[in-house]
Formats: C-alpha cells, structure tokens, sequence
C-alpha cells in the first residue's frame, strides 16, 4: 500500500485534533524524530562463529494485545475507535519494523524489491545530535490499560502563544522518531516490542534503571510511548550513548532475509561512506546490500565485535558527535571515553558505581534472563555539578524468548542460542572504566 495512502486510512482512522506549535527538544543516539518531548529547554572474534548453523531458532510469538472498543469525542466529532483500527496501526508499524531488516545473512540477494518500506527507509535521516522536536497537538489521548482517554495537554497552549524552541538531544536513530509532551516525558515512536517490554518491567528488577513509562498515547493519528524524559531538568548535560551487546539485529531478521531477501541502496550508500572498498563486485553492480549484511559490516568495524558494544553518539559541551563508526579498538574507544569524562574521577567513580548496580540489577532480573536484548543502549549523562547516571533505555528490538527458554548474555552467540553478549560488553566496559579511574 503506498505510505501517502497508508497515512491518510491511519488518519482517518483517529480523529484530528488541534494545531501543530513547534519546538526544538534536546536528545541523545536514536532515531531523530522518533520521539516527542515535553521538556522545555530554554537555551535551547567474540561474535565467535558466523552464523552458519541452521535457522532453526524459534520465533517469537507476538503477545497480544488487548485493545477494547471505544469511543473517542474530539472537537466535537465523535467515533469509535476499533480493534481493527488499532490493528491497523500496529500490524502497520510492525511490517514497517520488519520489512526494514529484511537482509540476508550471506549478503546475497536474488533481486531489487522496492517497497514503500525501501523508499522510507531511503527518505529518513539519521539523528546527528541535537534535533528540534515538534510539539504535536494540543489533545493526547492515552491508552489506559483498557480504555482511551482524552487528556489536554494545558502547556502546548504557553507554547502556541509563548512559542519557546525545545532543543533536545537524540544520539541515535532517526529523524522524526522522538517528539514533545508535557513537561518531563518524551515521546517515542510506537513499538509493539519496546511497548510490550516496558509493561514487563514495571514489575522488575531492572525497572530502576530504566525510564519512567507512562503508556502508549495518541497524537494526530500517530501511536507514541509516552516516558520520563531523562535530560529534563539538567543543564547543558553531557550524554553518551553506549549500544550494547556483540549483536545488533535479531536472528528472525536473518530468517526473514533469506526467505525474502531485499537489496537496500541506501545502506548501500552509507557503507560506501565509511569505506569504499567494503562492497564486493556483486554489490558494486547492485549499487545495493541487504540489511543483514551492512549490519555485519558495521559490526564489525565498530568494537561492537570486538568488545561487546560501541558508542553511538556522544554531546559534550555544545558539541555533538555521531561519528564512530570505524571506534574499534579499546585503545580508541578509551581515549573517547576519557574525553568524555573530562578527566574528572568523581564522574568516572560515580559511573562505576551506577553500572555495578545495573550489573546486580540484570542479574537479578527476570527480564533479562527471559529476553534477546538486541539494540539497547546505556545512555551516559552527566552534568559539571558531578551528578552522573547511566539508565538502560530502547527495547525497540528486545524479544521475548520461548517458554522456559533463558539466556546468559555472556556466551558467543552462534545462530539459534539467541546470546547477545550484553553482559560481556558490560563487563569491557567496566574495565575501561576501571583503567581510568586508575590514571
Ligand atoms: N528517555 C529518554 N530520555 C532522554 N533521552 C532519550 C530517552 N530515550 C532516548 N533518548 C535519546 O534518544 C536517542 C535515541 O533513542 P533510542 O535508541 O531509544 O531510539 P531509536 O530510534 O530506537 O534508535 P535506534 O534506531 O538506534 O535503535 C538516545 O541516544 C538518547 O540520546
Ligand atoms: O547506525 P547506522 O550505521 O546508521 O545503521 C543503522 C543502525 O544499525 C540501526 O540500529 C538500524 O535500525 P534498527 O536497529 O531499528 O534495525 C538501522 O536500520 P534501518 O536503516 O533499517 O532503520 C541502520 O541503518
């Protein structure tokens, strides 16, 4: 279905609301865009072996989600909001999800498909640091366990009559992903894992460490995950983005890939810009990879391999930085991080401090043992004041495993064990830390 028409049925299936005001939001590593926040600023080869054993692995199921009927009253228009709307919206973010991992895990792909999921991915653009987020309308309505409600956000009107630039940093992901809400929260983009994942851990050991989750909210007929917004309140922090584990893309991706192989120019593109001697001749004449394959890439020139994570995106001061794709070697990623801390021991010991604690905390935790974490961050933030965190955050790609099924997030991953490392990236990232509180 083209995306202009798949946008005006998810339009029409919720009812419009109030007028856009502007905002600039401050954000870290993720996609740009890919939430919304309500703050207001006012200065604005342990990878060991290759994926070669059969597919096997088991696939994910879905859980449900539970969504009854419900009628929604919005400037006056009245309607019902369906279970198959919301299924509408959902089963569409999720193709959208899927179709954009479509790779192979030989690199090899039998033919171009250009799809809607093609062009967009085409069309986005990754985040560089600081984003402007926009403040979407002035209702929300939000998805209360059982039932939408219609909620007035009493800020956005200071903002349209008092429009202030909310500047946010977004270290990763793309533009668009992240966008204002009121005062303290951020939105996200909709995702059926990451929603599914916050609900999990409500109840969990790790919960302290991740971002307050406020539940899923509706805005000019977009799905967001509404949660704290982890900068809000501090002033000109530094922020780091750590993406952790020796994997960063789930093994259905690769099953998904070789059942139906899509080229992708764009990441063609982007692999060409790191090194143009990276593309096979095969890949040269396609002008075009598969998703697997530039994920391996990037793997693998990053320390993600080699050290069970890799920076992502890095502000400090007023400069943003997300340009450590070739960060590979511990010496490199050392002297980043020394940067970082700006030789100032009571930060580096306050972190250390903070990351034991996250230790402790996945190691007591039933999520993590029952979850493939794939694409999570730690997100680093620490101001001149020497208040220093690190808080676990993007469960967008964290999947359930089978019943009875755990992991111990230290093993190398072999295709169908579903390891992923983290635990082994942290403990690297531990010692790094540890060599420099030493220096
Ligand atoms: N709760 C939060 N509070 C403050 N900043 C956040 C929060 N969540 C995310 N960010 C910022 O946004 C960036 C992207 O977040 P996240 O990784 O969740 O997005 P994403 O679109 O899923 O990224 P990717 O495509 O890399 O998986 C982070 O690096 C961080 O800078
Ligand atoms: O960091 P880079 O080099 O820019 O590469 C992106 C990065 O690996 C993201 O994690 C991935 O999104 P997911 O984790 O959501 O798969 C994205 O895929 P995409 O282009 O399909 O969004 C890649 O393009």
């Amino acid at each position: 279905m083209p995306k202009e028409r798949r946008r005006s049925l998810r339009e029409a299936a919720f009812s419009r609301v109030s007028p856009i005001c502007d905002g600039s939001w401050r954000g870290g590593v993720g996609r740009e865009g890919n939430f919304s926040s309500t703050e207001i600023c006012d200065d604005q080869t342990h990878m060991a072996e290759q994926c070669s054993g059969p597919a096997g692995s088991d696939v994910n199921p879905a859980r449900e989600c539970l969504v009854p009927q419900v009628t929604i009253t919005s400037d006056g228009d009245s309607r019902v909001i369906t279970q198959e709307d919301l299924e509408e919206e959902v089963n569409g973010r999720l193709r959208r999800k899927l179709s954009n991992s479509s790779l192979s895990s030989n690199g090899s792909s039998t033919a171009f498909e250009e799809s809607e999921d093609d062009i967009l991915s085409d069309n986005e653009t990754k985040s560089k640091g600081i984003v402007t987020l926009e403040h979407l309308g002035d209702s929300v309505r939000e998805l209360n366990n059982t039932r939408w409600k219609l909620k007035t956000i009493v800020h956005c009107h200071l903002l349209a009559s008092n429009p202030k630039r909310l500047s946010w940093v977004q270290l990763a992901g793309h533009e668009g992903s992240f966008k204002a809400a009121d005062e303290g929260s951020i939105l996200k983009k909709f995702s059926e894992n990451e929603k599914l994942c916050f609900e999990w851990l409500k109840d969990d050991a790790l919960n302290s460490f991740v971002p307050s989750y406020y539940g899923v909210v509706e805005r000019d007929g977009e799905l967001f995950l509404k949660m704290k917004d982890l900068l809000a309140g501090l002033e000109s922090p530094n922020v780091m983005d750590c993406k952790m584990g020796m994997r960063t893309y789930l093994e259905e991706e690769l099953v998904l890939a070789r059942v139906k192989p899509k080229l992708r120019a764009d990441l063609y593109k982007k692999m060409l810009e790191v090194d143009s001697s990276a593309p096979t001749e095969e890949e040269m004449k396609q002008q075009a990879i598969t998703k697997p394959r530039y994920m391996q890439w990037r793997e693998s020139v990053s320390s993600t391999n080699t050290l069970g994570f890799r920076i992502e995106g890095i502000k400090r001061g007023e400069n943003c930085s997300t340009d450590f794709k070739r960060t590979r070697s511990k010496e490199d990623v050392t002297k980043i991080f020394r940067d970082f801390f700006g030789g100032n021991k009571n930060i580096i010991n306050s972190y250390i401090t903070r990351l034991e604690d996250i230790k402790q905390a996945l190691k007591k935790s039933e999520f993590f043992k029952k979850h493939e974490v794939i694409g999570s961050s730690l997100l680093f933030i620490h101001n001149q004041k020497g208040r220093a965190e690190v808080w676990v955050i993007d469960f967008g790609k964290t999947t359930p495993l089978l019943d009875g099924q755990t992991l111990d997030h230290h093993r190398p991953w072999t295709e169908g064990n579903r390891e992923d490392g983290y635990l082994w990236g942290l403990d690297n990232l531990l010692q790094i830390l540890a060599s420099l509180a030493r220096e």
